[in-house]
């Protein structure tokens, strides 16, 4: 039987809004599904089944249809979710076919769930988001050892934390020591161009003295909380 993905959305090409690839011409395959609630989370259509309609909002596809409407799209493929490691399978056939096509692929994943072998040991790239207290759940679910020691392992792991104001920043230090994380970047939480711009502006100065990178959300500044940019 051919292998499927429960899929969210797929859009662009567009812009990757955030991160270290924060620019570059890409397109998006947002899978749906999380293990983690975020209080602000901006994509509760993935997951928040109490609010948004499963049956409207999750179409099940084949690994070759969601490849077929991605390759050649776009240099760059971001895989997003929700969280896509909880398909872990489909997901690195998925993966895998696309870097066979020359694409350039990144994940975005939560931090919780550890990648097979199969997938980190290819040429996928992470970009790790664990959450932080504001994410408003307990320590021991968003933050699990194993999954960040893999991904910081790996090589193929940074790591971007959404931050609400400068007093999140100790929390990341804390989590930094631990885990040995080396490419740390901070992302305001903000859905309209106005806070962005005003946590910028708040956080530049004290990420700057801790020697990490700071990026905005480009398609939050270019078109605020439109969904599937
Ligand atoms: N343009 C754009 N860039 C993004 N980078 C990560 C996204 C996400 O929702 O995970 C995202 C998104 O939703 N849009
Ligand atoms: S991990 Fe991401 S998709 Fe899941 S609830 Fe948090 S912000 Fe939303
Ligand atoms: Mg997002």
């Amino acid at each position: 039987m051919a292998s499927t993905l429960k899929v969210a959305e797929l859009f662009g090409p567009t812009f990757q809004g955030e991160g270290p690839s924060l620019g570059r011409h890409a397109t998006f395959v947002r899978l749906s599904g999380c293990n983690l609630a975020c209080s602000w989370c901006d994509t509760p259509w993935t997951w928040q089944w109490q609010s948004y309609d499963r049956a409207a909002e999750q179409t099940v596809m084949t690994v070759e249809a969601v490849l077929a409407w991605a390759r050649d799209r776009a240099d760059l493929v971001v895989v997003t979710g929700g969280e896509p490691l909880l398909q872990a399978e489909p997901l690195t056939e998925l993966t895998t076919k696309l870097l066979a096509t020359g694409a350039s692929v990144e994940i975005e994943t939560n931090g919780t769930v550890v990648p097979p072998d199969a997938l980190l040991a290819g040429q996928v790239t992470f970009n790790v988001s664990p959450k932080l207290a504001n994410a408003g759940m307990p320590d021991r679910r968003r933050v699990r050892g194993q999954a960040l020691r893999t991904l910081a392992a790996s090589g193929h792991a940074r790591f971007k934390f959404v931050v609400t104001g400068a007093a999140d920043l100790d929390e990341i230090e804390v989590l930094q020591e631990e885990y040995d994380l080396d490419d740390v970047w901070v992302m305001p939480e903000a859905t309209t161009s106005g806070r962005l711009l005003r946590l910028l502006r708040e956080l530049a100065d004290p990420v700057v003295e801790r020697g990490w990178n700071l990026a905005p959300r480009l398609h939050v500044l270019l078109w605020e909380d439109a969904r599937a940019r």
